[in-house]
């Protein structure tokens, strides 16, 4: 199978973690026979750097040329006085925005070795965390006016009837090949938006009968999550609730580094990408983790490539990794050998040749 990737190192850990996803990826091509082509693109705070914008015209036509796009983190200190419209982070609101990604696809899932690195208490994470959420990425208060008048400062936050069906049918659709639970977390008794979110996903779900449905303040979600995370399967919500949700869903399972995302839209053509940032605290010292990125490589063989094998394959590579107790300082606990960002890479590639 051949396939254009764009690669979007990023800045401050992103270059080092997506070394290491690329060190997997032309693992699974030697073993598999593919052909990966790799067109790297400057976005973000590389892009600012070398061109002076966050998102040059050549790296918008590399990115609509690909099939799929790998993308490490971008943003940091040495960026925050960018003008808003300029800042590495608006580069990555316009690529979802660009190549129509609205279902932001995000898994909690607790490897159980990573058990003792999780804060909650024992008991409620040998429960089980296992969810995903399914978080809006193209709408919602990051894609409405933002205005600064003088003293006042105004964020619009808007959804229509469509965009909401579109993502809430990914739920569900998520929703039938896991546990058939969609729990819709908004703020309904507040925000018009969340009342239109909860008409309409009420109406879709009719669509869904095999499809357990139940609707969640998002206050009392952040809450439920840390007291019984077993609860949910699908956890379906808007832009800044699930972008909010999804971090603290992350340490749950022991460490914000080890969880991937998939960006979806309408075509197979998606965007893959660790939940976490560029980490500036930890840049340049090999210490970051680069399971969240290798993993969302696996996402990518999933639901872009739909190469199935080649995706259990760089899982089970992690699983067995961790099961030999290597882990990077995030994920460190007691009895376990630590690593840096560099040697978990290899590790992983090893596993993957071996099988
Ligand atoms: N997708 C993205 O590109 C993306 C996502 C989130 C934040 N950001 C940007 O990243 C910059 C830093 O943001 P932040 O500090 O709020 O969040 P962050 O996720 O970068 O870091 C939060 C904490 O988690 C740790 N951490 C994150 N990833 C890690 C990894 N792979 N291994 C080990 N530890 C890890 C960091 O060291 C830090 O202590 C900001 O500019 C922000 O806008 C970018
Ligand atoms: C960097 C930022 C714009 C981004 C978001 O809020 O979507 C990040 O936090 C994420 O989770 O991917
Ligand atoms: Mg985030």
């Amino acid at each position: 199978m051949e396939k254009r990737i764009a690669i979007v190192r990023g800045d401050y850990i992103g270059p080092e973690i997506v070394g290491e996803a690329i060190k997997v990826l032309r693992s699974i091509e030697a073993k598999y026979h593919h052909t990966f082509i790799y067109d790297e693109v400057l976005a973000g705070g590389a892009a600012i750097d070398a061109t002076g914008e966050c998102l040059p015209q050549v790296s918008i036509v590399a990115l609509k040329q690909a099939d799929a796009v790998l993308l490490g983190a971008v943003g940091g200190p040495k960026y925050d006085s960018q003008p808003a419209n300029n800042r590495p982070e608006k580069a990555l609101l316009r690529i979802r925005s660009l190549l129509g990604l609205f279902a932001n696809l995000r898994p909690a899932i607790l490897f159980p070795q990573l058990a003792d690195a999780s804060p909650l208490k024992p008991e409620i994470v040998q429960k089980g965390i296992d969810f995903v959420v399914v978080r809006e990425l193209t709408g919602g208060i990051y894609f409405g006016k933002h205005e600064t008048i003088g003293d006042l400062a105004v964020d619009e936050m808007a959804y229509s009837v469509e965009e909401i069906q579109r993502i809430a049918k990914v739920a569900f659709e998520t929703a039938q090949v896991r546990h058939h639970k969609v729990t819709c977390v908004d703020k309904a008794n507040v925000l018009d938006t969340s009342k239109l979110w909860r008409k309409v996903v009420k109406d879709l779900a009719k669509e869904y009968p095999d499809v357990e449905l139940n609707f969640m303040y998002v206050d009392n979600a952040a809450m439920q999550l840390c007291k019984d995370p077993s609860q949910f399967d699908v956890i379906l919500t808007e832009n800044m609730f699930g972008d909010i949700l999804s971090d603290e869903a992350s340490m749950l399972t022991g460490t914000i580094g080890t969880i991937g995302s998939a960006s979806l839209g309408s075509t197979s053509v998606g965007m893959y990408e660790p939940i976490h940032g560029s980490a500036p605290d930890i840049a340049g010292k090999d210490m970051a983790n680069p399971l969240g990125t290798i993993l969302s490589v696996a996402m990518m063989m999933r639901y872009s490539f739909h190469l199935e094998k080649e995706a259990q394959d760089i899982e089970k590579a992690v699983n067995t990794i961790l099961d030999e107790g290597y882990r990077t300082a995030d994920m460190m606990s007691e009895g376990m050998k630590q690593v840096g960002c560099q040697e978990m890479g290899d590790l992983v590639v090893k596993q993957i040749e071996n099988y």
